[in-house]
């Protein structure tokens, strides 16, 4: 007879219990081969088999459980065979009925496709919110109180008249319980000495964006504006933080070390500066009315602090700020953020994309408590709309004409003229108008060619770009306001957002890539209900893309299209569907996928992240 000792059998030779960190019942040892051999033949032995015949058993055994372990191991590799046949099948199957369907999608929905992806990767960044909010997940869901109402006959108008008002000026509004639209300052409860003054200032009825957006701001809503170049957001955003920080003060008057009420951020030196004096002179007025003459702040980099150290001895109502200096005087702890409950950004997609959004978070994890958060630009893109909306708190989107399209009263003519030719051909142009001009250029070096040539033909022209210094900025922007120099030349950067007296022509001397900066440049005319002329040259340098996206602004402003223009086909029109304007930069022109902007981007995040922070100021 044959003993059993087949592979069930194994377990039953038990040797010393094993240390095991496996508490299991189901847990079998390991024996090694030889010493388990050993067991059998001891065993074989003990039961008195002679020492061959023990031999043989157990080489029966061990074969048979090689023979056993092989058709286990045959029988894994079929079911997994089987596994891989069918995921193989169902992946084809998927595959095929994907390539069916891509097979009826056109190739223009396919681009589609691929824009939606790329969107959806960017949309997806963090929240424009304090690291402490973010971390803590503290989340705000009412706005901030306000003690402002519109006046009763006012709220007693129906939805339908305040949408009739709305369509009346082109104003579109999103967002839930929005205030109404008020078509007169006297009717927004606006002190006396303010309109006084505003009045002086030729500021009698208000422009779009402020019908809506005074309103929204007073009553305390978070909100993104959006208005075409020189219509009036200064006000928009100022006047309501002058107001708050009226009533604050009036509340309880703040002391030395406390403050500020709210603060205005911007992108550059000089549209803070503008800002600035627009609010000295706004809180000046309600001072000679007999109001409490708030403190205001400018802080920015290139000035001295110790110019405003009179501003320290009192308590400070108001900050106007670039975000480098502003971080550099909290981390200071020149002033705190305790009692601040008021924050604009103007010219808000730029300071996101300008790499300050890092700063913005930082600015904002200064915050103790919840704020009203205001964003304001001429452009802005549908990435950054997305993005701010899910930042605010139950935010209203106040938006007068297409976000990025360009203001109507400017008259804009786009003329060939080769390269070689621009600086000769500039002096003619020059002669279209009376003074004040601005000529833009996209280069720091042809800023500065483009002066030489203009002071050597007897041009009073001053320029402004980022390598000058402050003090040379600041002259520039004073003696041409002042009207002392007739032209500016300027580079883009330098020159955003601000406002000049009555521009009567500005000259793109070379277009830039992107559309905004185009929009934005040419806004330096045609302010205020004003018309203004705008003459860009193109050439064969300009790159095609470009003059699609030129050619359909045009075409969106009613605007004379020249012929080489109207020559330039868009590779998307052969291909069906409508052209929607590019989410990231809202050029009409291309897609997506190859919007410069969203290149220059990445270009400048990689940038910095190698430490070359070109964003900086
Ligand atoms: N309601 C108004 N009526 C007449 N003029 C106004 C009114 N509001 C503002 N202005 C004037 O219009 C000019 C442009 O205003 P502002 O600089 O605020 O424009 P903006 O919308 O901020 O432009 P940008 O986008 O270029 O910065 C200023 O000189 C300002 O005094």
């Amino acid at each position: 007879m044959t003993p059993d000792v087949s592979t069930p059998k194994r377990r039953r030779i038990e040797p010393e219990e094993p240390l095991t960190l496996d508490n299991s019942d189901d847990y079998v040892p390991y024996i090694p081969v030889a010493q388990r051999r050993q067991q059998r033949l001891e065993q074989l032995a003990n039961r008195g088999y002679s020492r061959s015949s023990a031999l043989n058993t157990v080489n029966d055994a061990e074969e048979q459980e090689a023979r056993e372990d092989e058709e286990r191991e045959e029988e894994l590799r079929r079911e997994k065979a089987r596994k891989e046949r069918t995921l193989l099948e169902e992946a084809q199957e998927v595959h095929k009925r994907k390539a069916e369907e891509d097979g009826k999608k056109t190739t223009w929905e396919k681009d589609q496709e691929a824009d939606e992806k790329i969107l959806a990767a960017i949309v997806n960044q963090r929240k424009l919110a304090s690291d402490l909010e973010l971390a803590k997940g503290i989340l705000y869901t009412e706005s901030l109180r306000s003690s402002w109402r519109p006046p009763r006959f006012i709220r007693e108008r129906s939805e339908a008249q305040h949408a009739r008002l709305r369509e009346k000026y082109h104003i579109i509004v999103d967002g839930e319980e929005i205030p109404p639209p008020i078509a007169r300052f006297s009717d927004m409860k606006i002190p006396a000495p303010m309109l006084k003054h505003l009045k002086s200032k030729g500021i009698v009825d208000p422009t779009p964006i402020q019908l809506q957006g005074l309103p929204t701001a007073f009553a305390g809503r978070d909100m993104i504006g959006i208005a075409f170049t020189g219509s009036g957001k200064t006000l928009a955003f100022s006047l309501p933080l002058v107001m708050i920080a009226l009533e604050e003060d009036a509340k309880l008057p703040l002391e030395k070390g406390e403050g500020p009420v709210g603060v205005i951020l911007c992108p550059s030196r000089e549209l803070a500066n503008q800002t600035y004096e627009n609010i000295l002179e706004w809180t000046g007025a309600m001072a000679a009315g007999g109001y409490t003459q708030l403190n205001t702040l400018l802080c920015i980099g290139g000035i001295s602090m110790a110019e405003q150290s009179h501003v320290f001895n009192k308590g400070l109502h108001i900050v106007v700020a670039t975000p480098g200096r502003l971080i550099d005087m909290l981390e200071k702890k020149r002033f705190n953020f305790e009692s601040c409950k008021y924050m604009c950004m103007d010219e808000a997609d730029r300071m996101i994309d300008l790499g300050f959004e890092d700063d913005v978070r930082n600015i904002m994890s200064f915050f103790k408590h919840q704020r009203q958060t205001l964003l304001f630009s001429a452009t802005m893109p549908r990435k950054i709309q997305d993005f701010a909306q899910q930042s605010l708190v139950r935010p209203v989107l106040v938006n007068v004409g297409r976000a990025g399209a360009a203001n109507l009263d400017v008259l804009q003519v786009v003329e060939y003229v080769k390269q070689e030719a621009k600086m000769v051909y500039l002096l003619e142009c020059l002669q279209k108008t009376p003074p004040p001009v601005i000529i833009f250029s996209e280069n720091k070096n042809e800023v500065d060619d483009i002066q030489e040539y203009l002071l050597l033909k007897g041009v009073e022209a001053v320029a402004i770009h980022g390598s000058k210094t402050q003090d040379e900025r600041q002259y520039a922007i004073k003696s041409f306001k002042s009207g002392a120099k007739d032209v500016m030349v300027a580079s883009s950067v330098a020159s955003k957002g601000l406002d000049f007296n009555e521009i009567q022509h500005v000259i793109i001397f070379s277009m830039p890539k992107e559309i905004e900066d185009y929009v934005h440049q040419i806004g330096r005319t045609g302010r205020s209900g004003k018309t203004g002329i705008a003459t860009t040259f193109v050439n064969m340098n300009t790159p095609e893309q470009t003059l699609l996206d030129l050619k359909y602004l045009l075409m969106e402003a009613g605007q004379k299209v020249p012929p080489f223009l109207m020559s330039v086909e868009d590779p998307r029109a052969a291909q069906g569907g409508a052209l929607k304007g590019c989410p990231v930069c809202g050029g009409l022109g291309h897609t997506i996928s190859n919007c410069p902007k969203l290149e220059d981007t990445q270009r400048r995040t990689m940038a910095s992240h190698r430490g070359n922070d070109e964003g900086g100021y």
